[in-house]
């Protein structure tokens, strides 16, 4: 579905060394490594939104659908929630409907401002929804939500990537418990500069934290 090889990213000083990966539907990743490691750089070169990246470095994209949810909802403050949904190219029907996917049923005509964080990080997720992706990237989805919010988002997520089977999934978190309920592959980055130290699948429930434990016992022990 998309192949990925870059030589590496520097912002002046090197942030991302080799990365060479293939991600194929249904594939369901959990990127975690340390904070400033490159997680979010890593995202953006996949997203294609990092033009020094040269095109050829990232095969398959022109043939994906990709929804990103930043950290931020990057929704425009001055247009209703359907109005911001539309500008992907949907009916007023269809926005209204990604809305009710997300549990925002009837908040269409709702400002961004008008919202919680949580149903705001809702409402971009909506947005993604209604580029129909192939690709899912997700940049902390559950940060500073309280954790009643950070579980039904987690469940919600869940549902969505159950739903669509063949839809592949990127998600950056700092937590193994999200990997544990959302991803069947983990990417773990570290290194200066940043190479993937783990590009596997996750081996069952319980795995992730023993696993995790391992690495970060290594990057400490690398530092
Ligand atoms: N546009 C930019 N210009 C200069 N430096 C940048 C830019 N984007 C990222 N960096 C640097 O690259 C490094 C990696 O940043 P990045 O946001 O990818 O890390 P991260 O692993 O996602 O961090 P966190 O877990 O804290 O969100 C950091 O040192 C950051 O300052």
């Amino acid at each position: 579905m998309l192949e990925l090889r870059i030589a590496g990213r520097d912002f002046g000083q090197p942030v991302l060394g080799e990365v060479f990966v293939n991600i194929t539907r249904g594939d369901r990743i959990c990127l975690l490594g340390p904070s400033g490691i490159g997680k979010t750089t890593l995202l953006n070169v996949i997203a294609g939104l990092d033009t020094s990246i040269p095109d050829g470095a990232v095969v398959g994209r022109d043939k994906l659908r990709i929804g990103y949810l930043f950290q931020e909802h990057r929704l425009l403050p001055w247009r209703t929630l359907c109005a911001n949904l539309m500008l992907v190219g949907v009916s007023e029907r269809e926005a209204e409907t990604c809305l009710a996917q997300v549990g925002l049923p009837g908040y269409g005509q709702y400002l961004p401002d008008q919202l919680s964080l949580g149903m705001a990080r809702r409402a971009a997720l909506a947005r993604c929804l209604a580029v129909r992706p192939d690709l899912l990237l997700l940049d902390e989805p559950f940060a500073s939500l309280d954790p009643m919010m950070a579980d039904e988002l987690r469940t919600l997520i869940a549902g969505i990537l159950d739903a669509n089977p063949s839809m592949a999934m990127i998600c950056v978190t700092h937590d193994g418990v999200d990997a544990e309920m959302l991803a069947n592959r983990l990417w773990y980055l570290d290194g200066k500069p940043a190479r993937l130290k783990w590009n596997d699948e996750l081996g069952g429930p319980g795995v992730v934290t023993d696993l995790l434990g391992k690495l970060r016992k290594c990057e400490l022990a690398d530092s």
